[in-house]
């Protein structure tokens, strides 16, 4: 049986799918038996006249997996909004089994499943059920990405506190797009004393986004980190 961690986000477009990635890459480098999953995708792209998730294939892309769009991914809407909004334009119903089964299935085949969310904590995926929902009913540990930039401070505590609100336990914490301002240290140091979290790695914002430069980026994180999200 193996084992999950939920990477949940301060905000939308904060890096959870570039910090997923760095974790199935990591994890896949090292020939471990790895997944990406992202339950509800909205935004999606078209592609052979097919909607895919984007997120899934940013990672699919950069880790070289041969693995099909609906193994990895349940619902995927086309409005680029809220899911709930997204849902109720398109007429989806979202049925919160067909995630959990998904899951469970993955943990079967896979031994680290990497579950993304969508935006922050408390993005609605139906009218009345929220992500943090969607976690509690999946059992998952959580870690969160932030950024490293200015405001990142109060979006880190909350979400952290809202979390903890919610009995969900956060493994810790990933900084994204750090981009070597005096004030960027101080923020990370402000965040690991108010919240006790671990840092588990900061990732440089990339100014060449492309295939190499993303890879030396994950290279750099330390595996025994990355690890210990499933422990
Ligand atoms: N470290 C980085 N350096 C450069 N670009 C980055 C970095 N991290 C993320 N980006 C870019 O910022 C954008 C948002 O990142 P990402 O898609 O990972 O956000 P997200 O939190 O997954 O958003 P969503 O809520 O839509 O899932 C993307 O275009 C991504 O390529
Ligand atoms: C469309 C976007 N990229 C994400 N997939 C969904 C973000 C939902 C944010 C909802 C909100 O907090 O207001
Ligand atoms: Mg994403």
């Amino acid at each position: 049986m193996g084992k999950g961690i939920f990477v949940i986000g301060t905000n939308t477009d904060i890096g959870k799918t570039f910090v997923s990635g760095a974790i199935t890459y990591k994890l896949k480098k090292h020939n471990k038996n790895v997944i990406p999953y992202k339950p509800v995708q909205s935004g999606g792209i078209e592609e052979n006249i097919k909607i895919i998730p984007p997120d899934i294939k940013y990672i699919r892309d950069i880790c070289d997996l041969d693995i099909d769009y609906k193994t990895m991914n349940t619902y995927c809407l086309k409005t680029e909004v809220s899911p709930h909004l997204a849902c109720n334009i398109e007429n989806v119903y979202i049925n919160k089994e067909n995630i959990i089964n998904h899951y469970n299935k993955l943990l079967k085949t896979y031994d680290y499943v990497v579950v993304e969310g969508a935006g922050g904590i408390v993005v609605p995926i139906t009218n009345d059920y929220f992500l943090y929902d969607l976690i509690k009913d999946l059992n998952m540990d959580v870690v969160i990405v932030a950024s490293a930039s200015v405001g990142t401070i109060n979006h880190s505590v909350l979400t952290y506190e809202f979390l903890k609100s919610k009995n969900i336990k956060c493994r810790g914490i990933f900084i994204n797009n750090y981009n070597n301002q005096f004030y960027e240290d101080d923020n990370i140091k402000m965040i690991e004393k108010i919240t006790n979290l671990k840092v588990l790695g900061v990732l440089n914002k990339i100014k060449e986004f492309n295939k190499e430069s993303i890879c030396k980026e994950y290279d750099k994180l330390d595996l025994e980190n990355i690890l210990s999200l499933f422990e």
